[in-house]
C-alpha cells in the first residue's frame, strides 16, 4: 500500500482525561479506500449475530464478521472467536499500515457493516477480560459517515461527539474502555452503508 496524506495531516486528540481517543483523517489514498470499501462489502463472509438481553434472544442491530490469526480461540465473552477466520492478504496489508501507524499489535479484526441508519452499536466499553488492561483499539471507517459518541461512566454528562468519516482511523487507548462507553447512534435519515474495522489484541491465557 502507498503512502498517502495522513503522513501530513496531524491527528487530533478527542478527550483530555481517563483515556485517549486519538483520530486522523484520510488513512490511505481515496482510490485505495474506495476500492476496499467495495471489496470488503462483497466479500465478507457477513452474519447477523443474535444477542442475549434479560433472557430474551435479539439479532444485533448491523452485519458483523470475525478475522483473525489461524489458530486463535479465546473464551470469555468471545465465544463467537471460535468461528473466526482467517486474515485476507488485503486486510494483512490494512493491518500492517495501522500497526505502524499508530505502534501496536493487533491479532483480530471485527468488522462491522451498517446497512442503513437504522443499523447501530448500544453503548458499551471493549473491556472484555480476553483484550487486558488497557486495551488499545484501532477502529477504521470506510463508506457512509455515521456519529459516535462516548459518555464517561461516572459523569454521564460528560460526552464527546465525532462524525466518523470514510477513510479516517481512531485510535481507543489509555484507561479508555475502563472509564468510558461509545456507541454508535440510529438516525432516520436515508443512509448509505458503512463498514467499519475495529482491530484487537487479544491476549494469550
Ligand atoms: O462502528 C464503529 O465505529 C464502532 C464499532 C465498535 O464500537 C465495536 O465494534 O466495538
Ligand atoms: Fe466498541
Amino acid at each position: 500500500m502507498t503512502l498517502s496524506l495522513f503522513d501530513d495531516q496531524p491527528p487530533v486528540d478527542l478527550i483530555n482525561h481517563d483515556g485517549v481517543v486519538t483520530c486522523w483523517q484520510q488513512l490511505l489514498p481515496e482510490d485505495e479506500a474506495s476500492q476496499l470499501f467495495e471489496a470488503l462489502l462483497a466479500e465478507c463472509p457477513w452474519r447477523q449475530e443474535s444477542i442475549t438481553v434479560y433472557d430474551q434472544r435479539h439479532l444485533q442491530p448491523r452485519l458483523t464478521a470475525w478475522f483473525g490469526d489461524y489458530g486463535m480461540s479465546a473464551d470469555g465473552r468471545y465465544k463467537k472467536l471460535y468461528q473466526t477466520v482467517a486474515f485476507t492478504p488485503r486486510l494483512l496489508a490494512l493491518k500492517a499500515k495501522i500497526e505502524l501507524m499508530t505502534g501496536y499489535h493487533f491479532n483480530c479484526v471485527l468488522a462491522n457493516l451498517y446497512r442503513d441508519g437504522q443499523d447501530s452499536v448500544g453503548y458499551h466499553a471493549d473491556n472484555e477480560r480476553i483484550l487486558g488492561i488497557n486495551p488499545a483499539i484501532a477502529s477504521y471507517s470506510l463508506g457512509e459517515t455515521r456519529r459516535f459518541i462516548l459518555k464517561h461512566n461516572q459523569d454521564k454528562l460528560q460526552k464527546v461527539t465525532c462524525d466518523l468519516q470514510h477513510n479516517s482511523l481512531l485510535l481507543m487507548h489509555g484507561a479508555l474502555q475502563h472509564h468510558w462507553q461509545h456507541t454508535i447512534t440510529k438516525t432516520k435519515r436515508h443512509l448509505t452503508p458503512r463498514i467499519n474495522l475495529t482491530f484487537r489484541l487479544i491476549k494469550p491465557f
